[in-house]
């Protein structure tokens, strides 16, 4: 961690993958892969489903689109059979972490901080100022 900042990155929480059909895609983990699955979770705040794959020391995240202003769907009109769609980083103080990042000129997609899946807050980073990946940052 540089001295002067006052927060740190952690560990790779989850990767994100956007799926035309989730319920194909959670028995590929389930039944093929044989990799231990979460439910199906609405996340109406999100504007997505969401199901996780237990992988250890990190998890995958399969997406489907909720309702018609999915963030998602206009990622799945140009990837058809879905795709990689965010990776998740662990941070230890988000506040911090949005304030130095904003003032080094990284987009955060909210204007705060909103309650992610695992019922901690989470900020996405524009994906064109991330070598063209969409981030999202939760915090630990
Ligand atoms: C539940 C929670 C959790 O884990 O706790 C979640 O993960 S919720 C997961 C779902 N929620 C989110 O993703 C929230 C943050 N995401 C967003 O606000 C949006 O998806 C954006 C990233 C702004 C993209 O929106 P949209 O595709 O409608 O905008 P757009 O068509 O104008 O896209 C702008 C440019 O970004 C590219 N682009 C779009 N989505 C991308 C992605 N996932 N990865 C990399 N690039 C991406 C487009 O191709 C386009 O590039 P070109 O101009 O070069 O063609
Ligand atoms: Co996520």
């Amino acid at each position: 961690m540089h001295l002067l900042q006052k927060w740190s990155i952690g560990k790779l929480n989850h990767v994100a993958m956007a799926c035309p059909d989730i319920d194909k895609a959670t028995a590929l983990y389930r039944d093929v892969l044989g990799a231990k699955v979460s439910e199906k979770h609405p996340q109406p705040e999100h504007g997505v489903y969401t199901v996780f794959v237990e992988l250890g020391e990190t998890k995958l995240e399969l997406l489907h689109p909720y309702g018609d202003k999915s963030p998602i769907s206009g990622f799945l009109e140009k990837n058809k059979s879905g795709g990689m769609h965010h990776i998740c980083i662990e941070v230890d103080d988000i506040e911090e972490a949005m304030k130095d990042l904003k003032s080094k000129n990284i987009r955060l997609l909210s204007d705060s901080a909103r309650i992610g899946a695992h019922g901690k807050p989470v900020v996405f980073l524009h994906p064109k100022d991330c070598n063209g990946v969409l981030v999202e940052l939760e915090q630990a």
